[in-house]
């Protein structure tokens, strides 16, 4: 344990009053004051709007908004590490949270530190019980049309927002079949050793394949909530992958020991095929437009983003609800893809969520119906100060 108090157990917000950043893409040293609610950073291409909500992302675990490798994240000339400290204020009284790769070391790659108080975190997933971020990127526009892991991903990071285990079973099932790959590709008929990798494989799979049943389930229920004639329309949303669909029909033990006797069988066809073919790797999230009855990827650029907004911000509301922590949103270029009424309706939306959302665009003029009620910054090359 990190030797800090749990997380507040209501559901109220927790916003970052306070971001420091040292050697940080484009940032040498930065610290700057955050309000709660909406904060608005604008500012040219290249200035480091981006670069800002990425290091709010690295406040949760895994690679950030852009699964950068570390050393790409460390600012180029530095010393090879960087550093990224958020001040939190909750119901709880505040927690500060630091995190980041030590200078030298030279790839990066051995793991951020997390300290949350001062004390050493045992994991980054202790960051999930202090604040929990999700967020959409120009990059997620590509969701529907692009390649099923880009959609496993998304999935997967839905899940961990309300069951932090997620992440390590993820990372077991990876290393098991990994273990299997390489026994396939180097010919082998060691029965014992496909026995053994097979049986984990069959139980990391299956509690995967229950955890992303279970958040589409009530995903599914919260996208219910969005007004059927509202600007950001309803899904209908599923998962493609058999055991996905029989975990919810049979035991755990049945659909563990199905999934084993599969994988033994298909050795040889997997051995053909130079890697396992079966799985909760192989599975895909699938997405229709419910008042068109359409399948999202056949829907106009427009309406596929209208559909991702409702999905992340049902699942932001679901997050709130799950973890009894209102969730920080990282909305970046959003108001170029989002028509006046969508803005409006969106904004709205924000407030009504009552949770701290960063939002960024080369026009702050976008964001104008925000005066007043939203905190806007200028960020110009390394620094960022009021917009004026
Ligand atoms: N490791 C790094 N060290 C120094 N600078 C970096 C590093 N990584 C990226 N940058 C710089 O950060 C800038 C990009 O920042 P960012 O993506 O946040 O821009 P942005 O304001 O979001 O721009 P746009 O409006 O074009 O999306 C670029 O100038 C890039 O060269």
């Amino acid at each position: 344990m990190t030797g800090v108090a749990k997380q507040p157990e209501h559901d109220q917000q927790t916003h970052i009053s306070k971001l420091s950043l040292t050697n940080f893409r484009n940032y040498a040293t930065l610290s700057i004051g955050l309000d709660p609610g909406a904060v608005v950073f604008s500012g040219d291409n290249g200035a480091g709007k981006t670069n800002l909500l990425e290091a709010i992302s690295l406040l949760t675990p895994g690679r950030g908004l852009r699964r950068a490798p570390y050393a790409d994240v460390a600012r180029e000339g530095g010393d090879g590490g960087f550093a990224i400290h958020a001040r939190l204020d909750g119901p709880d009284g505040p927690v500060e949270i630091g995190t980041g790769v030590a200078g030298g070391d030279a790839a990066g790659e051995s793991g951020r530190r997390v300290r949350i108080n001062g004390a050493a975190a045992r994991s980054a997933e202790d960051m999930l019980e202090w604040l929990r971020v999700v967020w959409l990127t120009p990059a997620m526009d590509a969701l529907f049309t692009g390649p099923a892991a880009d959609r496993r991903r998304f999935l997967d990071r839905q899940v961990l927002a309300i069951d932090p285990g997620h992440g390590q079973r993820a990372l077991d099932y990876e290393k098991a079949m990994r273990g299997r790959n390489r026994l396939l590709a180097e010919g082998s008929r060691d029965g014992a050793w496909f026995d053994a990798i097979e049986t984990q494989m069959a139980e990391t799979g299956v509690a995967i394949a229950a955890a992303r049943a279970e958040l589409v389930r009530l995903l599914a229920a919260m996208i219910d909530r969005l007004p059927s004639a509202g600007p950001f329309p309803q899904a209908d949303i599923g998962l493609s992958g058999a055991l996905e669909s029989e975990v919810g029909t049979s035991a755990a033990v049945d659909v563990e020991e199905r999934f084993r006797q599969a994988l033994a069988e298909g050795r040889d066809r997997d051995r053909a095929a130079g890697r396992t073919l079966d799985g909760p790797h192989r599975s895909d999230l699938v997405v229709r437009h419910r008042p068109k009855a359409m399948p999202a990827e056949l829907c106009s650029t427009g309406e596929q983003k209208a559909l991702l907004v409702g999905m992340v911000l049902s699942h932001a509301r679901l997050t709130g609800e799950m973890s009894g922590m209102t969730p920080i949103l990282l909305l970046d270029e959003i108001a170029a893809h989002l028509d006046a009424g969508r803005r409006a309706a969106l904004f709205s939306i924000l407030e009504e969520l009552n949770c701290q959302a960063f939002m960024t665009g080369t026009d702050a003029a976008l964001f104008s119906s925000l005066k007043g009620r939203a905190q806007f910054l200028t960020v110009d090359h390394g620094t960022v100060g009021p917009t004026i």
